[in-house]
């Protein structure tokens, strides 16, 4: 495949390449360890610039840097420090003048060999025979830079517009710090466009950090509704790394939505919410459920990210078969526990970025087997058709200490607690129960491939078991010896699952797979399982389980509902009658609970509502009550107060009367501040923030003004003002009108107000004798460069709205926008 400068297979992906002999676009190539971007294995996913609305965020910047640092820092400079020495060899360097240590700090070529991942995925046959070199030395090139569209903005289509490169590195970066666009290597954004996704939907990211796809789905439900106003859908993003999951909350700021819900949880433990209420207005002897279940579920899991190899080079020392082995069962659990929390005839695609059948089909092998015909892997041959990709694995070995495995029965006792049935195909001599992981050994970690202690393999032992098996080879030992053993072929209608390859279209490599729940009573592997008991050890197969599950504990909730605390959906789908209840001190549960995370209290003071909304003069067809939302019991020591979508609300509720099971670490988008300013004369004490601007601006009346662009430039150059400095009299007029306090000020064409929510605006300060800006100096610079890079130098032809005065003093400030 040629170099292209830009590429779109999939509609609204840029992609710049970097590599490539003729017409070097002026994007340089970031190495790996000095991006954000890493996605794959537990540090996986990309990350994009820091997250500020337009007009900036306090301190915004200094969050993100800190930590894109710490998410940089826990990966090695592999770049830096190519081929790395052992300790052996660097004291022998250091003793032996003789001998080089090179310690120039710049670029160094690193190791990209791997002789086991050579043989592991030739013998997988992963790729046809003559198709290997192409697709091995493609993995030892750089990736391309991809970056994704956000069609939600308007600078969108100005982004496919533009003609000319000049600046064009500037530009990304700029664009992408504001979420125009982000940066996200292109199979990543495949996932998102496979579940189907309707502005309605609700949709849980079980493994979401850092955020890339969590983004998308929020572009995706933003886009088709009309600006300023939200959605019906929502996003939960669920991430078990706390600080994974701050940078999830910081990537996903960008998109300013009110429709997000950051939850920390192991996701394959991801509480169940049900409340079933009693009440005598409801229909006589009937109970009402309320539970929380998703259209579609992402299922992003974490994975050995050998796909990721050619961004993340350091894997090639890295890599060994184990490290996919180590992962499966995790993998299962995690898709197991997102089919059961999805609804009938919802969508879940599990994904990974990692070759490996073991983490891939092995897994989709599993929950199709697990699920009993109430799960279907699709087939979508025909949705995407420009995605070059191949079909999955129906057959696949599983390597284990330096061993091949074609069948659970070739496992040595000793290592029946590590390798589980459910990582061989399954064929018809399946059994429903051979899978089982609870009182196994913890095998997340890395393992060598090297140990071959525990077999004594007799590839004699296995004949055969399988007809037709399209590989011609049987398994080899890592001495090289031939065992005649072959794989069983899958009864599952694997070829379903797509494999991305590196070599199909420069890109790197991704596994999909996309399932709909066509009944319910599926299995759920965290079935017994009491909600965020995290010590619970997860059951594949018992049928002990499901027999438990019929009695599940229930408590009160405080508005006296009864919340069921079990997981299982064929439990929550078929039950219809009263449970007996036992009241609980839900309140000493939950301070116990999520101890460490601040609560989600609806914001309720009336009278302090009533005067945000008379100050700033928010018209009633914003609604707020229900939508505001603080993280303190306190309502006079309320900092920030954020603002939330029904759905979001609806779920909050749901959440309250369940007992507040969700650990959610963020929600909903900032709206207002509690001003630190200690100028007295200001009557709201919550000033606007910068994020929820866009959501506002349409319905703000009052404490808002349109600039000129000379004017507003002139804000964010010298941040300070006095009225009479400012160039167009009638808005130095108007601002010196203005109240004392928070106010905005926008641009647009016209200067009508209320603004359309895409105009550019930005929150300030009107004191006595002047106007302030509330944007970090930073911030400050960049929406400068932005608006020169938006507006340009060039004379435009509509800037007559702007006033005379800008002509005569900044006539370069004309921009084609006005
Ligand atoms: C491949 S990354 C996800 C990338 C993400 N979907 C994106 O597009 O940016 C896998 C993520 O799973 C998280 N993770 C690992 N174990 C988990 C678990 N048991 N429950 C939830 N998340 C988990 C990791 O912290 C990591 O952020």
């Amino acid at each position: 495949m040629g170099n292209r400068k830009v590429f779109d297979f999939l509609t609204g992906i840029l992609r710049i390449w970097s590599s490539g002999s003729r017409a070097k676009p002026k994007v340089e190539f970031i190495p790996p360890n000095q991006r954000s971007d890493f996605e794959g294995g537990y540090g996986g996913g990309e990350t994009t610039g820091a997250t500020k609305s337009m007009g900036g965020g306090r301190g915004g910047q200094k969050r993100g840097r800190t930590q894109r640092r710490h998410f940089r820092q826990s990966r090695e400079n592999v770049w830096k420090y190519g081929n790395k020495k052992t300790r052996a060899e660097e004291e022998l360097a250091a003793t032996d003048s003789s001998a080089r240590v090179d310690r120039n700090p710049s670029w160094e070529p690193f190791a990209t060999q791997n002789a086991g991942f050579e043989e592991y995925y030739k013998e997988q046959g992963i790729v046809p025979k003559e198709e290997w070199e192409e697709f091995n030395s493609l993995l030892r090139k750089p990736l391309p830079a991809a970056f994704r569209i956000n069609a939600r903005r308007a600078e969108s289509t100005k982004l496919r517009k533009n003609q000319t490169l000049e600046r064009f590195h500037e530009f990304l970066k700029q664009e992408n710090e504001v979420g125009t666009i982000t940066r996200q290597e292109a199979v990543s954004m495949v996932p998102p466009l496979f579940l189907d996704v309707c502005p309605d939907h609700y949709i849980l990211d079980m493994c979401a950090a850092p955020g890339s796809k969590t983004f998308q789905l929020l572009e995706i439900i933003h886009q088709s509704v009309k600006p300023g106003l939200l959605p019906n859908g929502l996003v939960i993003a669920n991430d078990v790394d706390v600080q994974r999951c701050n940078l999830l909350i910081h990537q996903t700021k960008r998109m300013c939505s009110a429709n997000l819900i950051v939850t920390n949880h192991e996701a394959q433990y991801f509480p169940s919410c049900l409340s079933v209420m009693d009440s005598p207005r409801e229909a006589r002897g009937e109970l009402k459920k309320e539970i929380l279940q998703f259209d579609r579920v992402l299922c992003d899991v974490p994975c050995s990210g050998d796909g990721t190899l050619r961004k993340a080079p350091d894997i090639w020392r890295k890599w060994n078969a184990g490290m996919g082995n180590g992962l499966h069962r995790l993998q299962v659990e995690i898709a197991m526990r997102g089919v059961s929390l999805l609804k009938l005839g919802g969508r879940m695609v599990y994904s990974t970025c990692s070759l490996n059948p073991v983490e891939n089909e092995a897994v989709v092998s599993e929950i199709l087997k697990r699920s009993k015909g109430s799960v279907e892997l699709l087939d979508v041959s025909s949705e995407l058709p420009e995605l070059v990709r191949r079909p999955g694995l129906m057959s696949w070995k599983v390597r284990d200490k330096g061993v091949w495995l074609a069948a659970y029965e070739d496992v040595p006792m000793s290592r029946k607690g590590v390798i589980f049935p459910s990582m061989f195909p399954c064929d018809l001599s399946c059994k429903e129960n051979d899978s089982q992981f609870d009182n196994l050994e913890d095998t997340s970690g890395f393992e060598s491939s090297r140990d071959e202690e525990h077999y004594s393999f007799n590839p004699k032992k296995h004949p055969v078991d399988v007809e037709g098996s399209e590989k011609e080879d049987g398994c080899r030992d890592e001495k090289g010896d031939f065992n005649e053993t072959k794989a069983k072929i899958s009864s599952f209608p694997l070829e379903r699952c797509m494999r991305i390859l590196p070599h199909d279209q420069n890109s790197g490599a991704f596994f999909i797979a996309v399932l709909q729940k066509v009944s319910s009573g599926v299995d759920d592997s965290t079935k017994g399982i009491l909600s965020g008991n995290r010590n619970y050890k997860g059951s594949m197969s018992s049928n002990e389980g499901d027999k438990q599950m019929v009695r599940p504990s229930m408590d009160v909730s405080q508005d006296g509902s009864i919340a069921a605390d079990e997981t299982g959906c064929k439990l929550e789908d078929e039950m219809t009658t009263k449970v007996g209840i036992e009241k609980t001190n839900e309140t000493l549960q939950n301070k116990e609970k999520w101890r460490g995370i601040d609560p989600v209290v609806l914001f309720r003071d009336e009278s302090m509502i009533e005067n945000i909304r008379s100050f700033y003069g928010i018209s009633d067809s914003f609604p707020m009550d229900g939508h505001l939302v603080s993280r303190s019991s306190d309502a006079n020591h309320v900092k920030r107060i954020y603002y939330i979508s029904k759905s979001v609300h609806d779920v909050l509720q749901l959440n309250f009367k369940v007992g507040q099971k969700l650990r959610i670490a963020s929600l909903g988008l900032k709206v207002f501040e509690r001003q630190t300013s200690k100028d007295v004369s200001a009557t709201c004490p919550f000033r606007l923030s910068s994020e929820g601007l866009s959501l506002l601006l349409p319905y703000i009346s009052k404490q808002i003004l349109c600039a000129t662009l000379v004017d507003f430039r002139h804000l964010l150059q010298y941040r300070t003002i006095k009225f009479p400095d400012f160039v167009d009299g009638d808005f130095r007029d108007k601002a010196s009108a203005l109240m004392s306090g928070c106010c905005i000020i926008a641009l647009q064409e016209g200067h009508q107000i209320p603004v359309d929510s895409s105009a550019i605006a930005i929150v300030c300060w009107k004191g006595k004798t002047n106007l302030s800006i509330m944007v970090s100096q930073l911030d400050a610079q960049e929406l400068l460069d932005r608006l020169e890079v938006r507006f340009g130098k060039q004379k435009g032809s509509s800037e007559s709205s702007m006033g005379a005065e800008q002509e005569a003093v900044c006539e370069e400030d004309i921009g084609e926008e006005f």
